[in-house]
This record gives structure tokens, sequence and C-alpha cells, in this order.
């Protein structure tokens, strides 16, 4: 796992937005072999969108060839509520880039069968061959998409009740009216979000920075589920500040000197690159 530190949320968006960018752009998608990508929502990965929305709009992006899917969803919210998630991807994302909108999954909370729309969205992920990157966010009580403490650390997409935190967390989106923010949602697992190439996950605030230590300083555990991405092989966390709070500051300089060494790599073969340098003959160390 690897843990990148910015200054400020507009940082940590313009870090993770160039990040993906550069992954869509590498994988050259079509038509027939679109990029697919997990997304979430929350305030906290906002400025990744808008990051992207201005990578698009200067023509460096293009999601014509990319499908996502988002984690989550709330239960018996209508879609068209000014909460739902379905509204907040298109009023913060979606409507503002080039995405067919038959290539938007987001999980169907009025669906009449719940099970079944769960099971129908893990079989439509396996169909695309899987999920290339998954972008996550965090709960104050570390959860990823809505795997509240004790979810199973390989479960997959289901209806899960809400942890009261959460449901005071979200209260601030419905107008600080506990009783108005729905006990229930559909969710992708911490299962499904393991089985994706790539994790990519989004902290920032300081409320956020107990979840963050219990995440990568401690053991895999399933009261804090995003601990689970330190059994995935391509994880990255990118943090600011704040929410390194309750890290040690060993931690801090160790993730801090690993990105300074990768640097060191990335510009020696910019360098060398430019004095038209093939690859094969670099040896300067791999730039994962
Ligand atoms: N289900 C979502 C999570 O997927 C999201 O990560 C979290 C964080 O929200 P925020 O970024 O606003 O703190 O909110 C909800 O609980």
């Amino acid at each position: 796992m690897r843990l990148i530190i910015r200054d400020d949320p507009a940082s940590v968006g313009d870090y993770i937005a160039n990040y993906i960018s550069k992954r869509i752009n590498d994988f050259a998608p079509t038509a027939e072999k679109p990029f697919v990508l997990g997304l979430p929502t929350g305030s906290s990965p906002i400025p990744t969108y808008k990051a992207l929305i201005r990578l698009v709009k200067e023509g460096k992006l293009s999601f014509k060839h990319v499908v996502t899917f988002n984690m989550d969803e709330y239960v018996h919210l209508p879609r068209d509520h000014p909460e739902s998630y379905h509204t907040f991807m298109f009023r913060e994302f979606f409507s503002h880039i080039d995405i067919p909108p038959n290539q938007v999954n987001i999980l169907n909370g009025n669906a009449k069968d719940l099970i079944a729309e769960c099971n129908a969205y893990e079989q439509r992920i396996k169909d695309y061959g899987g999920i290339e990157l998954f972008l996550g966010g965090i709960g104050e009580d570390g959860h990823i998409a809505f795997n509240e403490p004790g979810s199973s650390l390989v479960s997959r997409t289901r209806i899960k009740t809400l942890a009261y935190d959460t449901i005071l967390a979200n209260a601030r989106f419905f107008n600080n009216d506990i009783a108005a923010v729905p006990r229930m949602a559909l969710t992708v697992g911490v299962g499904t979000v393991l089985d994706s190439r790539e994790v990519v996950v989004v902290v920032t605030g300081q409320r956020k920075a107990l979840a963050l230590s219990k995440a990568i300083e401690e053991g895999v555990n399933h009261l804090w589920t995003l601990s689970a991405l330190q059994q995935h092989p391509w994880a990255l966390i990118v943090v600011d500040e704040d929410a390194t709070a309750e890290l040690h500051v060993k931690t801090v300089k160790y993730f801090k000197s690993i990105e300074r060494v990768q640097d060191e790599v990335e510009r020696m073969h910019a360098e060398l690159r430019a004095k038209g340098v093939p690859e094969s003959d670099h040896n300067v160390g791999s730039m994962e």
C-alpha cells in the first residue's frame, strides 16, 4: 500500500485526478475495451471530480469509453431526491463530462427485489471483466462504501443497515434532520472493492484521522473495513495533512520518504527518455 500526503483537499483532488487520467489515457480505452472505473460519493471526492472535469474540458481526458460503477446508494430514497447518490453523481460529475449516460451504473435502491438488484450489479461488473480502478472514500468509522464496522471482509454487493454514527454524520446532507436519513443502503462489498485491479482511496479532514491510523497502522480488522486494503496488491491512499493527525510521525516520514525516492526514479526515467535511451536500458528501478 502507498500513502500520498498533500497539503489540502484541493491538492489531493488534483493528485488523484491526474493519477486517474494517466491510467485511463495509458489504457487507451475503446468501445470494445472500455476502462471500468469504480466511483464514490461524499464531500471528499468533490475536489477530484472538479479536477477531472477540468481535464475533460481542457481536452486532456475523455470518458467516452469509460464505464463507471458507483459504490453505493440509499434504499427507498427517490432517485430524483437531491441527496440520492444518482442525483449527486450527475450534479457533481457526470453532467459535466462526456460520458454516455448508458455507461453509468448506479445501484437502484428502489428496485422491487433489492437482493436481485445487488446480484445483477455484481454480475454486470463481472461481464465487463472486473473493475480496473476503484476510487473510494471512507466514513469516520473507517467504512469503505457503506461497509460499516463488522462487515465481512469478503462481502459482496448487498443491503446494509447503516450504523447510527453514519446516520448522524450524513444528517448534515438532510438539513440536520436525523429522521430524514435513510436507514438502509445498497453497497458493493469489501470483496467487490478488493477484486478490482487497483484501489485508490481519498481521505481528507481531521474527522477521518482515527480511521486512517486504524486502517494503516494496525492489523486487518472488520471494525475498520478500510484496513482490508492491506491485503490488496495495488492500493493507494491519498490524504491531506489534517487526516494524518493520528498517525505516528514515523509513519508520515516513512511514506513521504517513499514518495521522494519514487519521484527521483521517475525523474531519472524522464531524463533517460529525453536522451532517447530505450526503456529496457534504464536500469533505475521500477516506476510502480
Ligand atoms: N457511503 C458514503 C461513503 O462511500 C463515503 O465515503 C462517506 C464519506 O463522506 P464524506 O466524504 O462526505 O465524508 O459517506 C458515505 O457514508
